[in-house]
């Protein structure tokens, strides 16, 4: 039995959209299925939470990173496999996977029940990030963009949001341990996780694999923001960890203190803090993968 989880907010209503496609094609295959509409944030993982209970053998995240996060931290620990239909705006985690955005190809992937474990970065003992999770410059014009998006629409909020911080921004002084190692560096940004992809495409960890019992780590220092504007795009290509600002590590556990209460973002979602603890949790989510 396989339950859709359907968030109707992802990619401007599209996952929403595609539920007569997906029900036309379980039919046909005649397989059990269910689904689950959220309705508010944060209902992808009491829904994922109902449906292990139901015996579902797949939860399917049918929308963007934002739901595969949610319905990933409703059903960790379980022996329950996480499926996902790419219908999101950015579509990172899939994009790792490569799973394509085409509902019947993502479809039959699942059909494949070609599963294996992943691992997940624990975050302040109750997150469950399996993505990228990330600080300064690119956090902070998350939040700006998700109060802009109150009086303006996607592009415009987002461009407001990155003229705005580029101007303010102030590298963050941060102390971080990696592995016991620690070290103090003033930051741009600073990402860490399991898969390389975030931000609809950059390829933030290059070298990120999620199956090898570690967290990959990257740091860049102070630089200038006209400098920065030059490192954004080769981090689209991953040829960003070449420059002498950058600094990469691969880490069981990470603990960040910063002077300041931070924006971190999870997987797309912000949370605040000033401390900031990842840890690696091996083979804790299960995946359909082709
Ligand atoms: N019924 C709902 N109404 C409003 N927001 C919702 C609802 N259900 C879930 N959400 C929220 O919608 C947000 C966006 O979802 P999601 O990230 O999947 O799509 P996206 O932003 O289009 O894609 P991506 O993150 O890949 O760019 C998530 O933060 C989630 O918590």
């Amino acid at each position: 039995m396989i339950a859709f989880i359907v968030n109707p907010a992802a990619g401007n209503g599209k996952a929403y959209k595609m539920i007569p496609k997906i029900e036309k094609y379980m039919n046909e295959k005649n397989i059990k299925y269910k689904f689950f509409i959220t309705k508010y944030p944060g209902h992808g993982t009491v829904l994922a939470r109902e449906a292990i209970k139901d015996d579902f053998e797949i939860v399917v995240a049918v929308g963007g990173d934002g739901t595969v996060h949610e319905v990933i931290n409703g059903i960790r620990d379980s022996n329950v496999a996480l499926g996902i239909i790419p219908l999101g705006t950015g579509n990172d985690f899939a994009r790792y996977f490569r799973i394509p955005k085409d509902v019947y190809k993502a479809l039959e992937i699942l059909l494949m029940k070609n599963t294996k474990f992943i691992d997940s970065a624990v975050i302040n003992k109750y997150i469950t990030c399996n993505n990228v999770a990330n600080i300064g410059i690119d956090a902070d014009v998350a939040v700006q963009v998700t109060r802009f998006k109150r009086f303006f629409s996607g592009i415009l909020a987002y461009t407001l949001s990155l003229i705005n911080v580029l101007f303010k921004y102030k590298p963050y002084n941060v102390k971080i341990d990696i592995d016991g190692k620690m070290i103090k560096r003033k930051i741009m940004l600073a990402a860490f996780g399991n898969c390389s992809f975030y931000g609809g495409g950059f390829k933030i960890l290059p070298d990120a694999n999620p199956d090898d019992g570690y967290l990959d780590v990257i740091i860049v220092n102070e630089i200038s923001k006209f400098k920065l504007l030059f490192l954004l795009p080769m981090a689209i290509f991953g040829k960003h960890t070449s420059l002498k600002c950058v600094e990469t590590y691969k880490a069981e556990k990470i603990h960040i203190d910063a002077e300041k209460e931070l924006a971190l973002c999870v997987d797309g979602e912000v949370i605040l803090s000033n401390t900031i603890v990842l840890n690696v949790k091996r083979n804790s989510v299960k995946i359909c993968t082709n």
